[in-house]
């Protein structure tokens, strides 16, 4: 107890940490909980009631610019900013950067958090850290209450029967692997696992899609009047009874089940005249409701419920900056009507990417969009028709994966069937795996080709195996061409693999390339055989955009002792 006593004061371990930016790493550590989750933090160490954990480290930008960003991230960066309010301005910690800080990668738990989210002036800044509200014991994940009502994963919205082609045919089981902490064996891993799923019973929930339990429950504050398919979307309008929102009694909760993409619930204010205003993106938002000077420890107790701080969502101001955003007026060349059709549609990627990339948009395909636009009323698309590619009288829009099939038949392809969009979007989560990909990275890519969060994390990743061959071979290139100081100190996890490396040949490497194509002539099936991959794709193609590629003129041999080397070492793995 004498020991527990005489910790550093919370407070100022938060300043110290915030002011070096720095994490406990001695006390907490990153694991992979599943792929619905993804990554969690994890105490490794035991943290007392009321202890400094972890900062929520990232951007510091003002309003203006969290509003700028937010129209161009993608949902998945969006996710990670924070907005807060300072000295009686909104600011925003934008943590959408993938750093290895590890405040931004604590999950949400709203029933039973261990952790709550303060703010910290260290050196005139402001900085979210997150103290323990209880004590929390080695091996149970960090959480806190992200606020709000309607983060996705909080909530059913029921039964997803019609899923669209590509989702259901590529949705895993629900069935998931158990989490994996990357730097310890597989008994370590299930242990760890065991124990803090066990404390923790939000993680056992089952994915949204799968869920049984009834939509009003998962509303929490809000409750359900209408959960409906319209045309591809989940729809639910729900009463908020959230005091703020009281002048609201009407509201729109739309979820794209068609791209199957995990993203912060959308809340569509309906007026009378029942337009539709564009979807508003929902991210964390703290509101302090007063500032804590933090001028002694003693009157500081983040446990307590009336500590002057809690989490609102601001949705009000927030339909007023979104609204106020698109009031700006077309960049130059861009027409009015098309401008105001953009402001008009459902605020999704197509959306995001015709707003932000509307200014490098080529003349012949601005005609194009003009002549879609101009000839709408005359092909007989209804007004209501929220859609740019409208479907003549119908409220929807043509399908990519439509067209897809339509035209793969009519230009006369001879497997028309091959062309589709599924296996286009699988073909390049395959090829992609060869790419050392981030996390963000790969959500990125995941959510542009409509996939299930849980099936990216699963298939788009290079097998960790893989990438520790690549790594190996890497080091014994190195090690062969005296080349071994560069990597001195590193373990194999610094070893980066860049796709774009080029492989160092030096005068020596003749010799060893010659005398490794006599030794080990391969006949040009066995080196197809080698370079196939396991999905039965080529990776003649990938290999050139893939690990440690070799300049053009030394390819093949490279390419040959590389793969005699992997071949040798997965004999012996
Ligand atoms: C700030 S990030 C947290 C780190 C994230 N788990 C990762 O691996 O990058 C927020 C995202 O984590 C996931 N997440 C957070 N809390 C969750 C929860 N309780 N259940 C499921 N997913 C959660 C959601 O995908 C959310 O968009």
């Amino acid at each position: 107890m004498a020991g527990l006593r005489r910790r550093k004061p919370p407070l100022t371990d938060a300043i110290e940490h915030a002011s070096e930016a720095v994490d406990k790493t001695a006390k907490l550590e990153v694991m992979y909980i599943n792929s619905f989750k993804g990554r969690g933090v994890f105490a490794t160490s035991h943290f007392q009631k009321g202890d400094f954990v972890v900062e929520y480290r990232g951007e510091l930008v003002n309003s203006e610019e969290s509003q700028r960003r937010r129209r161009i991230y993608h949902v998945s960066c969006a996710v990670f900013m924070f907005d807060f309010y300072w000295q009686e301005r909104t600011w925003c910690v934008d943590a959408a950067q993938e750093d290895s800080s590890l405040g931004r990668l604590v999950n949400d738990d709203h029933k039973h958090p261990n952790c709550k989210m303060k703010k910290v002036v260290a050196e005139n800044k402001p900085h979210l850290c997150l103290f323990a509200l209880r004590d929390i014991n080695p091996g149970e994940e960090i959480t806190y209450d992200y606020g709000g009502t309607d983060w996705p994963w909080r909530k059913q919205v029921g039964e997803q029967s019609t899923a669209t082609e590509s989702s259901e045919a590529e949705i895993p089981s629900t069935s998931e692997p158990a989490p994996q902490r990357s730097s310890i064996s597989d008994t370590q891993q299930s242990t760890a696992i065991e124990s803090s799923e066990a404390e923790i019973p939000s993680t056992s929930e089952p994915a949204p899609q799968r869920s049984s339990i009834s939509d009003t429950q998962h509303l929490g504050e809000t409750e359900s009047y209408l959960l409906k398919k319209k045309d591809g979307m989940m729809v639910s309008l729900v009463n908020y009874t959230d005091s703020d929102e009281s002048q609201s009694p009407s509201r729109i909760a739309i979820h794209d089940d068609s791209s199957q993409a995990w993203s912060p619930g959308t809340d569509i204010e309906l007026k009378e005249d029942k337009d539709i205003f564009p979807r508003l993106r929902r991210t964390k938002s703290i509101k302090m409701t007063s500032q804590i000077e933090f001028v002694s420890d003693e009157l500081f107790d983040p446990s307590s419920a009336d500590s002057g701080e809690e989490y609102i969502f601001l949705k009000r101001v927030k339909t007023l900056l979104a609204l106020s955003a698109f009031a700006v007026p077309p960049p130059p060349g861009v027409k009015i009507e098309f401008w105001k059709l953009l402001n008009n549609m459902v605020q999704d990627d197509v959306y995001i990417a015709a707003k932000s990339d509307v200014c490098i948009m080529e003349y012949a395909m601005q005609q194009a969009l003009d002549l879609l636009v101009g000839t709408r009323q005359e092909c007989g698309v209804p007004k209501e028709n929220i859609y740019l590619f409208a479907r003549p009288s119908a409220f929807t829009c043509y399908r990519c994966s439509d067209c897809l099939r339509y035209f793969a038949k009519a230009f006369g392809a001879k497997n028309p069937e091959s062309l589709t969009s599924t296996k286009l979007r699988k073909q390049t989560g395959t090829l992609s795996q060869v790419l050392n990909l981030t996390n963000t990275e790969l959500d990125l890519l995941a959510d542009f080709l409509g996939h299930d969060i849980r099936v990216h994390r699963q298939f788009y990743r290079l097998p960790e195996g893989t990438l520790q061959l690549a790594k190996i071979s890497k080091l014994l290139m190195a090690l062969e061409q005296g080349r071994l100081a560069e990597l001195q100190g590193k373990t194999l996890d610094d070893i980066s693999i860049d796709p774009e490396e080029n492989v160092r040949m030096d005068s020596d490497n003749e010799t060893v390339c010659e005398s490794d194509s006599q030794e080990g002539q391969v006949t040009s099936t066995q080196m197809e055989n080698e370079t196939t991959m396991r999905d039965g794709s080529n990776t003649d193609e990938a290999s050139q955009q893939g690990p440690m590629t070799p300049p053009p003129a030394a390819r093949p041999q490279t390419q040959r002792r590389q793969k005699n080397r992997i071949t040798a070492l997965k004999s012996k793995m």
